[in-house]
């Protein structure tokens, strides 16, 4: 199984602050509007049929099924799943939520979305690349595919981990573990060997003065890819 219990604990240990905009998953309430636009800007969602990969308490799926989307979102972390499923009663929407891996999930439904989303995830699992490849064979011919992660340099390691973990205390010690980011370059190797097609690529930004983050060109950082499965 490409999965870090350690990984899935924290999480779980975490889940029940999930939809608190002022608990550790701040920056993920903060990002989400500004991730969604994105998203909707290069593929519309109203009416279209996409997975998240890696959906935790529900934040982007629950956003991408406000504007319209038929979700399903997947994760191996039951408590943030269960977070999710009890979040629907409360926001009305629809979500379908389920305990799978992303591997065995492309055995399951080759070819069946319209868009996959896989976005803070791919820095928390040992084999980031088996998960490029089961988003690329879960998205139809033509479909498209977004990943977002943090890059690997000093730069990072000194604002992701020094700034956000030790510093501003944004996120708990031991959020991120820098040996598990991903260069944009890398990233995209694994998308180009999994019949992905380079979109996109976008950075986001965080002004520790403004406390606000913003789409920018800056990729150095925080960063999303739009790619799309070859037709
Ligand atoms: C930082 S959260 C991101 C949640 C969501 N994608 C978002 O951006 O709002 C990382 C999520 O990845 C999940 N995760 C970690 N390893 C996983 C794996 N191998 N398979 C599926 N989900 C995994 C965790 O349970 C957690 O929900």
């Amino acid at each position: 199984m490409n999965a870090d219990p350690s990984e899935l604990q924290k999480f779980g240990d975490m889940a029940h602050h999930w939809w608190d905009p002022e608990s550790e998953f701040r920056p993920l309430h903060e990002i989400n509007p500004l991730r969604l636009d994105w998203i909707d800007s290069l593929f519309p969602l109203q009416g279209k049929v996409v997975l998240d990969v890696g959906c935790g308490g529900g934040l982007l799926s629950e956003g991408m099924a406000a504007r319209g989307a038929q979700v399903t979102g997947i994760d191996l972390g039951e408590k943030a799943l269960s977070v999710a499923k009890l979040h629907l009663h409360e926001s009305g929407l629809n979500v379908d939520y389920r305990l799978i891996s992303a591997e065995a999930m492309a055995l399951e439904m080759p070819a069946q979305f319209d868009a996959v989303t896989c976005l803070e995830m791919l820095e928390h699992v040992p084999d980031p690349a088996s998960i490029v490849k089961a988003c690329a064979t879960l998205v139809k011919p033509g479909g498209h595919v977004f990943f977002s992660t943090l890059n690997r340099n000093p730069k990072s390691y000194l604002l992701s981990i020094i700034g956000a973990e030790y510093l501003l205390r944004m996120l708990p010690r031991g959020t991120h573990d820098y040996a598990k980011f991903i260069k944009p370059s890398e990233l995209a190797r694994h998308c180009r060997s999994n019949d992905l097609a380079l979109g996109e690529l976008t950075g986001l930004t965080y002004n520790p003065l403004t406390r606000a983050y913003a789409l920018s060109k800056d990729t150095d950082v925080n960063y999303l890819m739009h790619t799309r499965r070859h037709v």
